[in-house]
């Protein structure tokens, strides 16, 4: 029998899962949790907790129409599956850095063994009518284990990383036995037309798939699926009401008072090689050196809080930020003035908000994002009146919807040192325009229309 589409319960699976009352930063949790919270529905994951053995027990939680299901990780299936494949083979190359990829056999049978257990769990909460979206690189073959259990719903797969070109993807040992259980969605969806572009080619180009009139893609083996391009996005107008009344907050005055009159440049990162931090680092300190008359008029702040910690690069990259924050103001600081503050820990949007509402700078400088929700958290909650400047890397996926920030190349410290000076100095007229053009894209396209295009697709 046919699924019934779009009435159908909404059943959301993830690695990461934003619990109630629990913090883990990271745009995935924050994008899924106000979709949820709309739509209502099941959400599948790991309990972020680990345990003697994987899925032994599952975890059942209700809260504001979402209902949780979770289950916890081994010790041995947390370091294969989520250290190892995921965020030590996948992740590295997803963002274009197969210099840092840690390809490891055993790892990636313990990914093979998570996504089965994460199927055999599943398998037995889903009902016939529910519609399953997975998302992310932690579970991509995840649909094809399902079909293998009888599992005829409608699944659909959403990508939160880049997808880079067909040449460097190529570089991932078994790449094709991945990547070609894709075709087992029935909707591939991603942030932006070109990481459509490098799914398409790789389907065609790689894997013998072809393209057909009506833009299916056929794969080898003959299964039917659609690609797409559907860019996340916050939930703007919650967001912007939030960061209003967030400067009535004690701890958003406290952060004002300690600014005197200051300008205030934000960067809100996971702490993570892809952010482009240690290059953000450096162009804030060729400001600093090229413009003396900017000293003690203007204060950055850096909130990075820790992430992925398993992995060996991650604990690098705090190393190196702690050097290089250490450096900067033993070089520049005066007794009554920090050039940097650097802090690595999570706040909650309830205050992120205010901070990004203080800031008359957001400075936003990925390497590489898939998308990247701090940028347009940081423009949803800007005073209309008196609106800050975003800083934006072009290689972002926001970049492609918000051309009216200052797009910059992370790499080259001069361009971003230009930006943030531009920024600091940019008439409130200027301002005022590019900021109302930036809003005008995040209230039409907000988490809401995202989720809606998607699933309207997916059901299609
Ligand atoms: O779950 P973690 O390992 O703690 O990492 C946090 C999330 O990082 C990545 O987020 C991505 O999704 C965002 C929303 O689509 C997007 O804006 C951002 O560019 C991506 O980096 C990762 O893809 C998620 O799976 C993680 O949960
Ligand atoms: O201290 C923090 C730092 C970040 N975030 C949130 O984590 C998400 C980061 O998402 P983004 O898409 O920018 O990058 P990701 O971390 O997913 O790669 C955003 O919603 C941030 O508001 C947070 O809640 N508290």
């Amino acid at each position: 029998m046919t699924p019934r589409p779009s009435g159908g319960r909404l059943v959301v699976v993830s690695n990461r899962v934003a619990l109630p009352r629990q913090s883990a930063p990271g745009g995935l949790a924050s994008a899924l949790q106000a979709a949820l919270r709309e739509r209502g529905g099941l959400w599948f994951g790991w309990s972020g907790k680990l345990a003697a053995e994987t899925g032994a027990e599952l975890h059942r939680l209700h809260d504001a129409k979402i209902d949780y299901a979770t289950i916890d990780l081994s010790r041995a299936d947390h370091d294969s599956f989520y250290a190892g494949f995921a965020n030590g083979t996948l992740w590295p190359m997803l963002h274009y850095r197969p210099d840092l990829v840690n390809y490891q056999r055993d790892h990636l049978h313990g990914y093979l063994r998570v996504n089965e257990l994460f199927a055999d769990r599943l398998r037995q909460l889903i009902a016939r009518d529910d519609i399953i979206w997975v998302h992310d690189y932690h579970l991509i073959p995840l649909a094809a284990m399902l079909r293998r259990r009888g599992v005829k719903n409608r699944i659909g797969f959403f990508l939160h990383t880049p997808l880079p070109a067909a040449g460097l993807l190529i570089a991932l040992p078994n790449h094709r036995e991945l990547l070609e259980t894709l075709a087992s969605y029935d909707l591939i969806g991603v942030h932006t037309a070109r990481d459509l572009r490098a799914l398409e080619d790789y389907f065609l180009h790689e894997t013998g798939a072809t393209m057909r009139r009506d833009g299916r893609l056929r794969s080898a083996n003959g299964r039917l699926f659609r690609a797409a391009a559907f860019p996340i996005s916050i939930d703007t107008a919650g967001l912007a009401g939030m960061a209003r009344t967030a400067m009535s907050n004690k701890e958003i005055g406290q952060l004002r008072d300690s600014l005197e009159g200051r300008l205030l440049i934000i960067g809100v990162d996971r702490l993570d090689y892809s952010k482009g931090l240690p290059q953000r680092f450096q162009a804030y300190a060729r400001l600093l050196e090229r413009a003396p008359e900017l000293h003690r008029r203007i204060t950055f702040l850096q909130i990075a809080p820790p992430s992925r910690g398993a992995v060996l690069e991650y604990r690098e990259i705090r190393r190196e930020l702690e050097r290089s924050a250490g450096h900067i103001n033993g070089k520049y600081a005066a007794p009554d003035w920090a050039p940097v503050r650097y802090i690595n820990k999570s706040f909650p949007h309830r205050l992120l908000t205010g901070y990004y509402r203080t800031a008359r700078v957001g400075l936003v400088t990925p390497l590489r994002d898939g998308m990247n929700l701090v940028a347009k958290e940081y423009v949803a909650s800007q005073d209309p009146d008196d609106p800050g400047v975003l800083v934006l890397s072009r290689f972002a996926g926001a970049a492609q919807e918000l051309t009216d920030a200052l797009l910059v190349n992370p790499a080259d410290a001069e361009e971003v040192a230009d930006a943030l000076e531009r920024a600091i100095n940019m008439p409130l007229a200027e301002r005022r325009e590019r900021w109302n053009a930036m809003m005008a894209v995040l209230q039409k396209n907000d988490i809401t229309a995202w989720r809606v295009a998607y699933l309207q697709a997916l059901c299609r």
